[in-house]
């Protein structure tokens, strides 16, 4: 039984994980942390969560937390997580859901984070990604679980950009439902700034752009440049991102199809719609599924790929669970099985 602390469990990822691993059969939450709520029954706070969590709600204790856990997720705003994987290093693995051990340079997370982090390099970690980097999460003591917007524009251009069907520079078009800017008030997510609205936000200047360019290059070999325009859509849960890659050449779109089916043939998570069949968020609403769909503009010989993923599981809670079953040696799947929600 793998032993689990959440440390900032009140938010909406922390939520998440505990919902996730309420019913995770070969793990026990053990340790949760809140300051708001300290002290207080995680299922007073949270009634959806009445008889499956009944928790005690505690202030952050490193030391007791690495004593009593086998693995920690860390689900604060980034720019916690660095103290507290130093000071449990070893001890207990770590997963942070934030941004601080998502970079492989430091000049460029503090570029865009506010986080300090002075052994930066010496530290361990793995971009938790577990389509691409598996067998470095196996044996990984930390990992920096990817941003919710890369984990769907990464998905979805990884085989094209692997393949070397297209060209490095790529625009990213994305929409994400409200619980992405998580549970704090803030202007971006009241009510009715957000309902009967769309709006693009950070164009051309989002912290996920870094990121995304970090791991395009890596697959691409070779410099990538992305243009990206998030935008907060009146949804709850979900991501749809719709990238624009040029063709080096003609290609058919029966191809394009092949080179995605091969390159996700043994991945649980993705799956590759037939051409002609566009995702939906809807079509992975509360599950960990990746959904791709493309189409070849013809015209302008661009190839348009369509990614979904629901925000807070595969972008965010889920990842993080399936990045600890593969930690612990678990089927990728545990605790991860659900059906999309309809309607
Ligand atoms: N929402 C999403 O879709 C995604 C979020 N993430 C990342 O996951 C992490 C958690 O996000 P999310 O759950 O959405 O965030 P929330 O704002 O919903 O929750 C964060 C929790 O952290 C605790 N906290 C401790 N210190 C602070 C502080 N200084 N400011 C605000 N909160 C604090 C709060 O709990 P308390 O007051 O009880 O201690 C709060 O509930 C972030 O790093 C985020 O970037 C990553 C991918 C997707
Ligand atoms: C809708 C919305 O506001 N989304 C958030 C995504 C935050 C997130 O998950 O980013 P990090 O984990 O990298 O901080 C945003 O655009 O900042």
């Amino acid at each position: 039984m793998v032993r689990v602390g959440i440390f900032g469990a009140t938010g909406f990822t922390g939520i998440e994980l505990i919902r996730i691993l309420s019913k995770h059969k070969d793990a026990k939450i053990v340790y949760l942390s809140s300051q708001r709520y300290n002290s207080r029954v995680i299922s007073d706070v949270y009634p959806s969560l009445e008889g499956f969590c009944e928790n005690k709600l505690e202030d952050m204790d490193l030391e007791k937390a690495a004593s009593v856990c086998d693995v920690l997720f860390i689900a604060l705003p980034s720019g916690y997580a660095y103290e507290i994987a130093s000071k449990t290093l070893r001890k207990v693995k770590v997963i942070d859901l934030g941004a601080d051990f998502r970079f492989d340079d430091y000049s460029i997370y503090k570029e865009w984070y506010t986080g300090n982090c002075d052994e930066y390099d010496k530290i361990e970690r793995v971009y938790g990604l577990p389509e691409l980097y598996r067998e470095t999460i196996k044996k990984a003591p930390i990992i920096g679980n990817p941003g919710c917007y890369p984990t769907s524009a990464i998905l979805g251009l990884a085989p094209a950009l692997k393949s070397g069907i297209v060209e490095h520079n790529v625009i990213i078009d994305s929409k994400s439902g409200v619980s992405g800017a998580g549970h704090s008030p803030n202007q971006i997510n009241m009510y009715v700034e957000c309902n009967n609205n769309i709006r693009a936000y950070n164009v051309a200047k989002h912290r996920h752009r870094p990121e995304i360019e970090q791991e395009l290059t890596k697959i691409a070999g070779q410099n990538t440049r992305v243009i990206f325009t998030p935008h907060l859509t009146p949804m709850t849960r979900g991501i749809l991102s719709t990238m624009y890659c040029n063709l080096k050449k003609e290609t058919r779109i029966e191809d394009v199809y092949d080179i995605y089916k091969d390159f996700y043939k043994d991945e649980y998570f993705v799956k590759v719609l037939k051409p002609g069949n566009y995702p939906a968020t809807k079509n992975v609403y509360d599950s960990n599924f990746c959904q791709i769909g493309f189409e070849i503009d013809k015209h302008a010989n661009t190839l348009i790929i369509m990614s979904v993923i629901d925000n807070l599981i595969k972008g965010a809670s889920g990842q993080a669970v399936q990045n600890m079953n593969i930690m612990f040696g678990l089927p990728e799947n545990t605790g991860l099985d659900m059906v999309p929600t309809i309607p």
